[in-house]
């Protein structure tokens, strides 16, 4: 029927279609006026806001492929990342974290595929706190106050938010849907509840006040996930002639005019073959945190030292991959409680459910859950040194576990070792007691990584080190909030429902008394699990400041026809998840180049 096809339309054969009906051989030495590399987050925005010019021709070029039925279903988010559309990328051996998995190997994916990583995570929108863009101002970046970026989420914005449909901070015509999880367990109205009773007041965290407890918002359009792809490249790509996208197709290197240090365009494979398209404007690259530092690196801007040990010839020094921030959270604690049929198992949906949303697009159904992911809370900790509206932490609530897929997808996406999984879960997914973890997330870490390269041949991995917890006071910040979350716990309305503390002792950490603060701290170096909101790596910064690889305008310092437009240029952690920032950094840098061109 019309109703059936359109749904499997919806959930990713029209993207196989079309990539067999318009394959986008590239043509070799082509000319663009922009070259956008990587369609994640922030370059499908630029892609979709540049090819509105008719005039200007606009290549994106991407090392993935298209999103299909498990993108687009947004329970099986865990699985995504054992699959071809993550990098897959490992941290270097943590000494002090990530103790809970393989060779302690912290899991960095990141989306290869249309819509980057929007396709593969998690769907939370979240924007941040004004004070962290008016930290960004602060360092200089003029332009990147909260007053001024606030324009910029909302035009990525469109809205279903119930009871927010008058509020200032939402908008109802962008590109990109948000809207309620429409499947909603009863432990995440316990949660709720019990965080109003613990003093935690309702809010939204994307509007006035982020400090409080709230439903999440998530990124899906009718229970579907809502990518970057899906929400700014899907609905026109058969529409403009001068929007050439081209999948499966990796760049190696931005080409230098070494005199000039000017980019002139890019080297790329698809299918084996090497390829090189020239830009008669820019070229822009929205690689991600990882990937766009890599590229840098490889084309001879970077850190003298590191691109001298691999042999590539150094055009511009500059501190790419100097300082990486991330947001390290604590796997826990889990909770069980007397229910039934409430955790959130993605390997368990009742056949009715999926069949409603398969066929008939019902986003009522667990299917529409985002990885199992229903409230947010940001909180302060009592030893904080920000401004007291400045959240400190969150604490996310997930209506299951490690074990919500039977211990397959979440953990070997994780690197979570089986001693953990089997000590920890397994008894939980054999008696399919109901359960739910509260993820604890410190905000502001003062641990500092980095990243450099092995080498110079483009599909090795970047070396990468995060340096989770150097600083001990980011496991402090985590244990004020573990604790905050078992004090929610035992209010009435999670004591309604049984809420107990999971008490199966963590491997490595039995010789702590259960609960107590070492078991905690040692709990929190072994199920180390980041949000993967890698920031930093080509830092946004005046040229005085020694730190920053790009200008306010995202211009790399020192280059000509060169920007960096993702969420590599966030100079500091910021109090949210990172998705919806990276739109708004597309957005914006849209409306720069366009400032410059027109
Ligand atoms: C598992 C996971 C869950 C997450 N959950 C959430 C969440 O729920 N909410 C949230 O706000 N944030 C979440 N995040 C973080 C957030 O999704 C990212 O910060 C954001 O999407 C990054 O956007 P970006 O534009 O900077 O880069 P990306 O979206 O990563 O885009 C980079 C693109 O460039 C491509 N690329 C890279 N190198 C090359 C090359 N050499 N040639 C061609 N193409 C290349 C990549 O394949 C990719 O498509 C999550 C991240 C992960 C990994």
């Amino acid at each position: 029927s019309p109703r059936l096809f359109d749904q499997l339309q919806q959930l990713g054969a029209a993207n196989i279609l079309n990539l067999v009906l318009h394959p986008n051989v590239p043509q070799q030495q082509a000319s663009y006026d922009f070259i956008i590399v990587g369609a994640g987050a922030a370059g499908c925005a630029l892609a979709a806001r540049l090819s509105e010019n008719p005039n200007w021709r606009v290549a994106l070029i991407e090392a993935g492929g298209v999103e299909n039925f498990v993108h687009l279903t947004p329970v099986m988010a865990g699985y995504l990342q054992s699959t071809a559309s993550n990098w897959n990328y490992k941290s270097v051996p943590q000494r002090l974290s990530c103790w809970g998995m393989h060779n302690n190997e912290c899991a960095l994916p990141r989306g290869k595929v249309l819509g980057g990583t929007s396709a593969i995570n998690y769907m939370i929108y979240n924007r941040g706190n004004r004070h962290d863009f008016d930290a960004w101002a602060q360092r200089g970046n003029h332009g990147w106050s909260y007053a001024e970026v606030l324009p910029y989420f909302l035009r990525s914005e469109s809205a279903q938010l119930q009871g927010l449909e008058h509020s200032p901070y939402h908008n109802h015509s962008g590109p990109l849907n948000v809207e309620d999880v429409k499947f909603r367990s009863q432990m995440v109205h316990a949660f709720v509840d019990a965080s109003v009773q613990a003093g935690h007041p309702r809010t939204d965290y994307n509007g006035q006040t982020q400090l409080g407890v709230s439903y999440v918002q998530a990124n899906t359009l009718n229970g579907r996930r809502h990518s970057a792809f899906s929400a700014y490249i899907r609905p026109i790509r058969n529409q403009r002639s001068n929007l050439h996208i081209f999948p499966f197709s990796r760049v190696n290197r931005v080409l230098i005019e070494s005199a000039t240090k000017s980019a002139y365009g890019v080297e790329f494979v698809y299918k084996n073959k090497k390829y090189t398209f020239k830009t008669r404007r820019e070229v822009i690259l929205s690689a991600g945190a990882f990937n766009s530092p890599q590229l840098l690196m490889l084309s001879g801007i970077g850190p003298a030292d590191n691109l001298k040990a691999i042999g590539v010839p150094l055009v511009q020094a500059l501190p790419v991959g100097r300082r990486l921030y991330d947001h390290m959270c604590h796997f826990g604690p889990t909770f069980v409680v007397n229910t039934t049929g409430q955790t959130i198992y993605s390997t368990r949906v009742p056949i009715a459910e999926t069949l409603t949303y398969l066929l008939a697009g019902n986003p009522n159904t667990r299917l529409s859950s985002i990885g199992g992911v229903e409230s947010l809370a940001f909180l302060k900790s009592p030893r904080s040194k920000l401004p007291k509206d400045w959240p400190d932490l969150e604490l996310i609530l997930v209506a299951g576990s490690l074990a919500s897929d039977d211990g397959t997808g979440l953990k070997q996406g994780a690197n979570f070792k089986d001693e953990i999984y089997d000590t920890l879960y397994r008894q939980l997914e054999r008696n399919q007691q109901d359960h739910f973890t509260l993820l604890v997330m410190q905000f502001h870490p003062k641990s500092v990584g980095r990243l450099w390269l092995r080498d110079a041949n483009p599909a090795s991995w970047p070396i990468i080190d995060p340096k989770y917890f150097l600083d001990p006071e980011d496991v402090e910040f985590l244990l004020d909030g573990i604790k905050e979350s078992i004090r929610i716990s035992k209010m009435p309305a999670l004591q309604a429902i049984g809420a107990r503390l999971l008490d199966r002792l963590v491997p490595g950490c039995e010789s702590h008394r259960f609960a107590s603060d070492d078991y905690w701290r040692c709990s929190i170096r072994t199920l180390s699990y980041t949000l993967h909101h890698q920031v930093a790596t080509c830092r946004m910064g005046p040229a005085t400041d020694p730190t920053a690889v790009v200008s306010s305008q995202l211009k790399v310092h020192g280059m000509r026809r060169l920007r960096v437009v993702d969420t590599s240029v966030i100079p500091l952690p910021p109090t949210a998840h990172t998705n919806a920032a990276a739109f708004m950094i597309g957005e914006k840098a849209a409306d720069l180049i366009r400032g410059e061109w027109n």
